[in-house]
């Protein structure tokens, strides 16, 4: 036996005793194991592929410059609002009603870039612009996390005795679980942005019907803060995603995103994992979408920390490329 086959049997028996599995499951688990080393370390991948060209082409300045046409979900006064400020300060902003519009406008070229929501400290991800993702071939560009500080606003004198129904973003909803939960005698209902949700309140006029929303929207359409500060947690954060149609790999990008589709058999998720782990890179984001139409099966997102200009980090993803079902880069930007 060589040497690699020796070590290999011996992690297996091992595995096999202290899990009691067969040991025909553990040497298929330790081959499984040895193969993803191999890839890290350069040996067995498909290397120097399509991925690779990508990288090498992708712009460290953006064309649009400074000013660019921003797609926003929803109206003014929107945390996203607040993000493509933070991002895009010289930019146009236009608005669109739902996060499939602010796709369709960059799909379609009516603007430079789309700024989303991705995912927040307390509700988590927000499913959809994942959905969205890797429904359209886009690239992340540039992101921003953001402190999100909910209030409950309604009509000119309306008290919080009167309050019905509250409307709201569902992701809204979700960071103010406790505080709702607290108030059984409200409806909740979903609407599709919080900036929205306070210019519908302010319409109609009615005090029983409250929005949560920004303090910044009590004062554009004129309501009333009734409480502030209604979050869940203290601290709570949402970081927003800038996507276009064409890659840019700014200087100081530090985060990775990409997307995998992984063969359907027992280690697989384990070994694609490991080859990350034995890579020293450090991931910080992994979801998981279903694929519609094949039962129980997923898109795999994942975030590491990273530059995809460093040696190791392309090599390990050339390596990747044509071992998994399908992998796209989605992208390489500040994580600010
Ligand atoms: O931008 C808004 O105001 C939204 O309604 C969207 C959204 C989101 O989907 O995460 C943005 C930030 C907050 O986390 C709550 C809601």
């Amino acid at each position: 036996m060589r040497p690699a086959e020796e070590a290999l049997e011996a992690l297996a028996r091992a595995a096999a005793e202290e899990t009691g599995s067969s040991a025909a499951a553990a040497r298929e688990m330790a081959a499984e194991l040895y193969t993803a080393l191999l890839g890290c370390c350069g040996q067995g991948g498909a290397g120097g592929g399509e991925l690779a060209r990508l990288i090498a082409a992708a712009p460290q300045a953006p064309r649009w410059g400074s000013a660019p046409q921003v797609a926003c979900p929803g109206v003014e006064g929107a945390f996203t609002h607040q993000a493509c400020r933070t991002l895009y300060p010289g930019g146009e902003v236009s608005f669109y009603p739902e996060f499939a519009d602010v796709f369709e406008a960059v799909e379609e070229g009516r603007v430079d870039v789309g700024v989303l929501p991705i995912e927040n400290s307390t509700a988590g991800s927000v499913l959809d612009v994942y959905t969205l993702l890797g429904e359209h071939r886009f690239f992340i560009v540039d992101a921003t996390s953001l402190p999100i500080e909910h209030c409950l606003l309604a009509p000119q004198g309306a008290a919080l005795d009167g309050v019905r129904q509250v409307y709201s973003h569902p992701q809204a909803l979700g960071q103010c679980r406790h505080y709702l939960a607290a108030h059984p005698g409200w409806e909740s209902s979903s609407f599709s942005n919080t900036a929205a949700a306070a210019k519908y309140v302010k319409g109609e006029g009615d005090r029983a019907k409250a929005a949560i929303a920004s303090a910044l929207c009590a004062q554009l359409y004129d309501l009333q803060v009734l409480e502030q500060g209604i979050e869940d947690a203290s601290g709570n954060r949402t970081r927003f995603i800038a996507v276009a149609k064409e890659p840019v790999i700014l200087p100081q990008a530090d985060r990775v995103s990409i997307l995998a589709v992984l063969p359907h058999r027992k280690g697989s998720l384990f070994s694609f994992l490991a080859r990350f782990a034995a890579a020293g890179l450090n991931l910080c984001k992994i979801e998981s979408r279903p694929i519609p139409g094949r039962r129980f099966e997923f898109v795999f997102y994942l975030d590491f920390e990273g530059s995809v200009r460093g040696e190791k980090t392309l090599a390990l993803l050339s390596s990747l490329e044509g071992q998994v079902e399908r992998l796209a880069f989605l992208g390489n930007y500040p994580d600010r």
